[in-house]
């Protein structure tokens, strides 16, 4: 179905940084909806486009190959593009919506949000109006995958009721905590990303499992209600 299929009560999952087909092999059997390869070369999680291309070719129909570039240049898009078949680009950096639409040239896109203290939720969500989803993540050094949530009480109550449909949770979830964060926020999907490692960059397939039953567990008790 896809990341950004908004069902209440079914969250969406992605686990990002995927580097190996055996990480790949074990997210889809947990049920993973999407997953997500970083094709930024300081991250420890980072990988070619040509291995992009091999781990995406393991991938189901239905589960989204999610790109994730920061600051790339035209250069460096164009070559993951003829690489690997990615079906949604997460613009990670300071890219402007003007950027993100260029290089996404009319293929989906979301936009990552590096909340810190005061971030400016409408402000974003009307610039970056023509994503197909906000991808609300913490404010680190390295642009991502930090492994620390933000302060999800400083989202507005009303913004998040007028754009929960194409949220993606981000930012610091794990098995203990993403049943809190889906009871508050009902987004559309979760992203994890160090939670589900046993090592900075090695992903652990009993880990990712756990996290996607808490996911289910999480909407079991919200349909319950
Ligand atoms: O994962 C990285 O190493 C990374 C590096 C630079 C920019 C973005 C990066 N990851 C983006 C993601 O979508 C992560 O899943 C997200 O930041 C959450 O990571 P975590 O807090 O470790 O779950």
């Amino acid at each position: 179905m896809g990341l950004l299929t908004y069902s209440p009560g079914r969250t969406r999952v992605k686990i990002c940084g995927l580097k190996t087909s055996a990480d790949v092999d074990s997210a889809v059997a947990a049920g993973v909806d999407a997953v997500g390869f970083v094709f930024y070369p300081p991250s420890v999680r980072a990988v070619s486009p040509n291995i992009a291309a091999q781990l995406i070719s393991r991938l189901p129909v239905g589960v989204d190959a999610v790109g994730l570039v920061v600051n790339a240049t035209d250069e460096q898009f164009a070559a993951i593009r003829a690489a690997a078949s990615i079906t949604l680009w997460q613009f990670h950096g300071d890219e402007t919506p003007e950027r993100c639409a260029q290089l996404a040239a009319g293929e989906p896109w979301m936009k990552a949000a590096r909340v810190g203290t005061g971030f400016a939720f409408d402000d974003f969500s009307l610039q970056y109006g023509q994503a197909n989803a906000f991808l609300l993540d913490a404010l680190v050094e390295g642009y991502g995958g930090g492994g620390v949530p933000f302060d999800w009480q400083g989202i507005p109550q009303t913004w998040v009721s007028e754009n929960a449909p194409r949220v993606v949770l981000s930012g610091g979830l794990n098995v203990h905590n993403v049943g809190e964060a889906i009871a508050r926020l009902h987004p559309c999907a979760v992203d994890v990303s160090s939670g589900v490692e046993i090592s900075r960059g090695v992903k652990d397939p009993a880990l990712m499992a756990q996290f996607i039953q808490a996911v289910r567990a999480a909407d079991a008790k919200t349909s319950s209600q």
